[in-house]
């Protein structure tokens, strides 16, 4: 379906529920520093997600749990600065809202100050709630973050797809529910069945954007790293690989290294 696109000179908060009421589907994709960034916005990107994700793709830790809060300042300002029409969203990272909603509030008025970031992201549903509560109620936009939330993973010790038992998926309904009701402007499900993912979309009135979700929510997010096919080693199936930069970039650098021991490179023009 071909849908008459509004222009925006600055998607917001509000122009994403706009998008949702008219069926407009919203992209959303990652960047963590200012070259990969001003790519994702001039190419009409809506959201920018400033994702933990980052302690994976930039730092090479195993999980999300490391990365500090310093850190996610540092890449979500970077971003900001390339970021002329996308809203800026920046995950808080594991540690700095879990144990109460006084430091939960200090951390996302530490990312909205220092970075300049539009908004902030946190994973969880019914535990979280007050923290929410608190961070929505200081005039910051909060997006939820459910299903797959890879801050809890070793809970689960697994980042198999979640919810597909009845009472799990019960919670994530109600959980979605209640962000709605505390006023989120929008939720990511990550890896869920699609069929429950579209049930929750349809539920509740603000955007609902997925990663592993299907095609019956309001919107997609993805790494960015993942889609150029930098990060081969990251297979799972609801990746959908653009390019293959890994490959590109090792045959244009290997080429490099060629032409200097080569001696090719510099060649006259090249020098002064
Ligand atoms: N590069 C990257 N892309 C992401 O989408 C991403 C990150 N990093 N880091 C933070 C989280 C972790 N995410 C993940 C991690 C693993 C799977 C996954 O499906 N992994 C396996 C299957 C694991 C299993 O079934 O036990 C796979 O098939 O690759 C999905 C999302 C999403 N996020
Ligand atoms: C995968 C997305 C939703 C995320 O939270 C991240 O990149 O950190
Ligand atoms: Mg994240």
């Amino acid at each position: 379906m071909s849908v008459a696109k509004k222009e925006y000179k600055r998607v917001t908060v509000k122009s994403l529920i706009e998008m949702k009421q008219n069926g407009e589907k919203i992209s959303m994709l990652t960047s963590y520093d200012y070259s990969m960034a001003k790519i994702v916005d001039a190419a009409k990107v809506d959201v920018i997600l400033v994702g933990d994700s980052a302690s994976n793709v930039i730092a090479g830790h195993e999980t999300t749990l490391p990365i500090t809060l310093d850190q996610m300042i540092y890449h979500a300002s970077s971003v900001v600065r390339a970021a002329k029409r996308a809203l800026v969203v920046v995950d808080i990272p594991f540690g700095s809202y879990q144990s109460d909603s006084k430091e939960a509030l200090r951390s996302a008025i530490r990312i909205m100050k220092e970075s300049g970031g539009h908004a902030v992201k946190v994973e969880g549903g019914e535990e979280i709630k007050d923290s929410v509560k608190r961070i929505i109620d200081a005039g910051i936009p909060v997006m939820g973050h459910l299903g797959l939330t890879p801050q809890s993973i070793y809970k689960f010790g697994t980042y198999t797809v979640r919810a597909k038992e009845e009472a799990e998926a019960k919670q994530l309904k109600s959980d979605a529910k209640m962000l709605e009701k505390l006023g989120c402007f929008g939720l990511v499900l990550e890896k869920i069945p699609a069929e429950l993912a579209k049930q929750v979309a349809e539920s509740v009135s603000i955007p609902v954007i997925g990663i592993g979700a299907g095609n019956g929510v309001d919107g997609q997010v993805l790494v960015v790293h993942d889609l150029l096919g930098m990060t081969h080693e990251f297979n799972p199936r609801f990746l959908r690989r653009y390019m293959n930069l890994y490959e590109e970039m090792s045959s244009a650098i290997s080429q490099y290294v060629d032409d200097v021991k080569s001696r090719d490179f510099p060649n006259e023009e090249e020098q002064y």
